[in-house]
């Protein structure tokens, strides 16, 4: 048993709380029409989540609420509750009975329950698919319903299968991957779409970074060589300072000892050289003053030497600028002058497609007027033939009468003829006389002419001329016989011609009578003929105007194609106007950048020539006193040259170590001078790389020492970098970073592509898995079927044969199902020339031969015997207790041997009026079995019968690693 119980409360007509207790096999339910039993199989239906109302016989979900009668309101809520046993574990939920509830409220809200569990319509069908129960499935059969199996088109018929094969829920499934097949191509769609926008961002940033990370590499490069050789210059100067500082210390102490000496000397001379030595030694302070204005110039003179090559670099720095601001202001005249190039041919482009549509409308107002001409001309046609149908039906009267008229004149003429007793032959001899005598009185009257010619030219004698006067005579006297014969001879015509031939002839004779009808006919035909030019003109017009429509037709399609071929080409000059735009604002933030630039550096070389101009004066002024000092100096060496003169005794020695220690003391100067000119260089290489990259060269002193290459190989590497980087012209320094960042979102967007493609030939391979496996199960079910199918056909009719064919077996998971019935003694027929109880007999045969492969758990037939004699009721109840065994059947009937069949019986009556009540009964098993109609089945042998021919199975695809 599968159904246990139902509970219905406020479904259509059941008002009232209504508990059924269903049992095995078959149960009948009986009671009048209109009780209320179809009313059950719906609160079935219901429950198990139908949402087409229309299936449950109502306009809208609502109306299976109980809506009252005379004596009940109407209810707000419809409930019902269906309890399956599930022992069998039919249904995929671990639970030994499942109750599902199904309720619904006025208001359109609704509820559903599983064993009190809310749950979903979809969870609810689902937990019937495959099962015979579900959607669309072979468990109700309604009144009426059963032949429509048969009816439906083969393509509808299949769900009878496919829910037998348990197929539906592969189905669905397929169907669902189906959806997501397409949802996830739309999806990669649209990936492609974004990676290729992506892609072109990539590919352009590629080669800006490319140019960017050039430009980064030069730039160190210079920096790095820049900073070697100033690191090599510093390191000469270092040394030199060391080599200096060692060489001034020993001069110093040569100088020193000299001075030690000299002093010596001068004290043992004398002391009277007092006054001397006093101004000797202010000689000494002014030479060491003179000695410091020299280091001082020195060291200006070397600031200025260094400000003058700082200044000459960045006269060249700002030259380079200078260049670089016209490149680019020559790049954006060239941009600026593409873009007007653009904007003009955009201009002449919109000219164009403007003049193209024009152009189209005076074509279509061109084929309108022609097609109105053509209508006009057809309608002119039209009203020609008609003229012509009445000049048609005006000659038919005129051939009528002229029929008439030519039938009246052959019978007069025939009558007169009769009267005038006309005969040809006796005309024919009347004339041949009648000229027989002319041409005799011709021939006498020439003979005697020419006689009487003769003697008319020659002199008779009197004689003679008496003889031929009475020739003469004779002559008129036989000619006048002659004449009298002619005469009798023209009698005899005259009475041998018919004399009614004038009558007929005369203006009101028959004859002229006819001859008006044949004029008015001609005319008519001409009328006719000069329509039916005019209407061949109209033809040909029309056929020239057809042709110009073609012509204008195929004009206008070029046109348009002209016109969407304009509309790309002005997007496309749009598009290349929007790029050089978008250039054009690069450079000219380019050029705003180095302009910029070049303001700032120009200010640091007016402040740098400042500077230069300030030391200048400095210099001036320090020379100045220098030449002040040294003349104070020759004063006072006149002057101790003059004590020195006075002073007796001065010893060569002295003199000799004097000008030792000049020696010594020009040296140490000069070598003060070297030694403070090195400090001067190393500050100002320090200084200048300062200003130049606000480092301190001190970071960079272990590096100063491992520099192997020479300096003159670096300047030469140095200028390369310059030139290269120079050449590389204007650069998007964000570009690398930018890059990177579109490369990842680039790389991101493959991965998600690549891992949609791949859920993608998931998905193909799933449904492919599904069908293949599908169309197995489907064949396998289908030719059981098949087979029981003629079997119980064959054992329903007692006889016969039937056949099920698949319409399209190379496409087994579509085809059609044709189906074809042979009754015992009758030939093998379409279903549709079944009658109405062959063809319930049919579908039951074909219900039973499903149930065979796949029964379903209980079956709910609403009246599909209504159409069945007594002989077909009991085999339909014989096969119905056959399965009753395997499942359980609930049978809505009117038929007394049906309700014989069944071991239990529902009566349902409306007691209350239009309220449906339930009465079980249980039926005495004899009285039950001595009512049905023998079951002498027995001896029936299945035939074989052969799988379906010319079946393709879809490909199953590989296993899959
Ligand atoms: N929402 C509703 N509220 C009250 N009564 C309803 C509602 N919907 C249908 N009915 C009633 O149910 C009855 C029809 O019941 P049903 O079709 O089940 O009868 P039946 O016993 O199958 O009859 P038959 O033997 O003629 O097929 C009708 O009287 C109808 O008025």
């Amino acid at each position: 048993m599968f159904l246990k119980s139902l509970d219905i409360h406020g479904f259509k007509s059941f008002a009232d709380k209504t508990h059924i207790d269903f049992a095995e096999g078959i149960t009948a339910l009986l009671g009048p029409n209109g009780c209320g039993k179809s009313n059950v199989v719906d609160s079935i239906k219901w429950v198990l989540a139908e949402r087409n109302s229309k299936n449950l016989r109502a306009e809208k979900m609502e109306d299976v609420i109980f809506n009252g009668t005379e004596r009940r309101p109407a209810l707000n809520t419809a409930e019902v509750t269906l309890t399956i046993a599930n022992d069998k574990g039919l249904l995929p939920l671990d639970e030994e009975e499942i109750a599902i509830t199904r309720r619904l409220y006025r208001s359109g809200d609704q509820e559903y329950f599983i064993n009190k569990r809310p749950a979903g319509p979809t969870e609810i069908r689902r937990l019937f698919m495959d099962t015979g129960v579900g959607k669309a499935a072979y468990s109700v059969m309604e009144q009426g319903k059963i032949d429509q199996i048969l009816s439906s088109k083969p393509e509808d018929r299949r769900y009878l299968f496919e829910e037998a094969a348990g197929i539906s829920r592969s189905k669905a499934e397929v169907a669902e991957a189906e959806r997501e097949l397409e949802r996830t191509r739309q999806n990669m769609t649209q990936i492609e779409i974004a990676m290729g926008e992506i892609k072109r961002q990539y590919d352009t940033l590629k080669v800006q970074s490319e140019k960017t990370i050039k430009y980064r590499k030069f730039k160190e490069d210079i920096y790095l060589y820049e900073l070697d050789l100033t690191l090599l210059r510093l390191k000469n100067f270092v040394t030199d300072k060391a080599r200096h500082e060692e060489e001034l210390k020993k001069v110093q102490e040569k100088r020193d000892k000299v001075r030690q000496e000299i002093e010596e000397i001068n004290n043992t001379i004398s002391e009277n050289m007092d006054k001397v030595k006093a101004m000797q030694e202010d000689l000494y302070n002014k030479q060491a003053k003179l000695l410091a204005i020299g280091q001082e110039k020195n060291g200006k003179l070397e600031l200025i030497k260094q400000q003058n090559q700082q200044a000459l670099l960045m006269k060249e720095k700002l030259n380079s600028l200078e260049g670089r601001c016209s490149a680019i202001q020559e790049r954006i005249d060239t941009v600026q002058e593409e873009i007007d190039e653009n904007n003009a041919i955009l201009h002449e482009k919109n000219k164009q497609l403007n003049d193209i549509k024009t152009n189209i409308e005076s074509f279509q107002k061109n084929i309108e007027t022609s097609s109105r001409q053509i209508t006009d001309n057809d309608r002119k046609a039209d009203s020609l033939r008609t003229q012509i149908g009445q000049l048609e039906e005006e000659r038919a009267g005129l051939q009528k009468e002229l029929a008439a008229i030519t039938e009246d004149i052959v019978s007069m003429l025939d009558a007169k003829l009769k009267d005038a007793g006309f005969s040809e032959g006796a005309l024919r001899i009347a004339k041949e006389e009648l000229e027989q005598n002319f041409a005799k009185l011709k021939i006498f009257l020439d003979g005697r002419k020419n006689i009487f010619s003769d003697y008319a030219a020659r002199k008779l004698s009197a004689e003679e001329a008496g003889k031929t006067a009475s020739e003469a005579v004779e002559a008129f006297e036989e000619a006048g016989r002659q004449m009298a014969e002619v005469e009798a001879s023209l009698k005899k015509y005259q009475d041998a011609s018919p004399a009614f031939i004038t009558e007929f002839l005369s203006p009101e004779g028959i004859m002229t009578k006819k001859r008006g009808i044949d004029d008015k006919i001609n005319q008519n035909r001409d009328k006719v003929d000069d329509i039916n030019n005019q209407i061949k003109e109209l033809h040909s017009k029309n056929s020239e105007l057809t042709t110009k429509i073609n012509e204008y037709r195929d004009t206008l399609q070029k046109l348009k194609l002209n016109e969407i071929q304009m509309q790309e080409q002005i997007t496309a000059s749009q598009n290349q106007i929007n790029t050089l735009n978008r250039q054009l604002t690069g450079e000219q933030t380019t050029l705003r950048e180095t302009q910029d630039e070049l303001y700032v550096e120009t200010k640091r070389a007016e402040e740098l020539n400042e500077q230069i101009n300030q030391y200048q004066d400095e210099l001036a002024e320090i020379e100045y006193r220098g030449k002040q000092l040294a003349d104070e100096m020759n004063k006072l060496d006149e002057e101790i040259a003059k004590a020195n003169k006075s002073v007796s005794g001065k010893s060569d020695t002295l003199d000799k170590k004097r000008e030792e220690q000049n020696k010594y003391q020009e040296q140490f100067e000069r070598l003060s001078l070297s030694l403070n000119s090195a400090d001067n260089d190393i500050r100002n290489v320090k200084q200048n790389f300062q200003d130049q990259y606000s480092r301190d060269l001190i970071e960079f002193e272990e590096r100063m020492y491992k520099i192997t290459t020479p300096a003159t190989e670096l300047r030469e590497k140095l200028s390369e970098a310059k030139k290269d980087f120079a050449a590389l012209g204007s650069v998007n320094l964000m570009a690398p970073e930018e890059f990177n960042e579109v490369k990842e979102r680039y790389e991101r967007q493959r991965t998600n592509y690549e891992d949609t493609q791949k859920s993608l030939e998931n998905l193909v391979r799933v449904s492919e898995e599904i069908k293949s496996k599908s169309a197995e199960m489907f064949l396998e079910t289908y030719n059981q079927i098949k087979k029981n199918f003629h079997n119980m056909f064959r054992r329903l009719f007692n006889g016969g044969r039937a056949e099920l064919k698949l319409a399209d077996p190379a496409n087994i998971l579509s085809s059609g199902i044709d189906i074809y019935a042979q009754p015992p003694g009758k030939k093998l027929e379409n279903i549709a020339l079944l009658s109405g109880g062959e063809k319930t007999m049919t579908a039951v045969a074909l219900l039973f031969a499903t149930y065979q492969v796949r029964p379903s758990p209980f079956c709910l037939l609403d009246e599909i015997d209504a159409a069945l004699d007594d002989k077909n009721v009991s085999s339909f109840v014989t096969a119905l207790e056959s399965f009753a065994s395997v499942s359980q059947y609930i049978v809505i009937t009117h038929n007394k041997k049906t309700v014989m069949g069944a071991s239990t019986m529902l009566g349902i009556t409306m007691e209350e009026s239009g309220v449906s009540k339930i009465i079980a009964l249980r039926l005495d098993e004899d009285i039950k079995r001595g009512t049905i109609v023998d079951h002498n089945q027995d001896d029936f042998k299945d035939e074989e019968v052969p799988d379906e021919e010319g079946v393709v199975l879809p490909p199953r695809p590989p296993k899959r690693v």
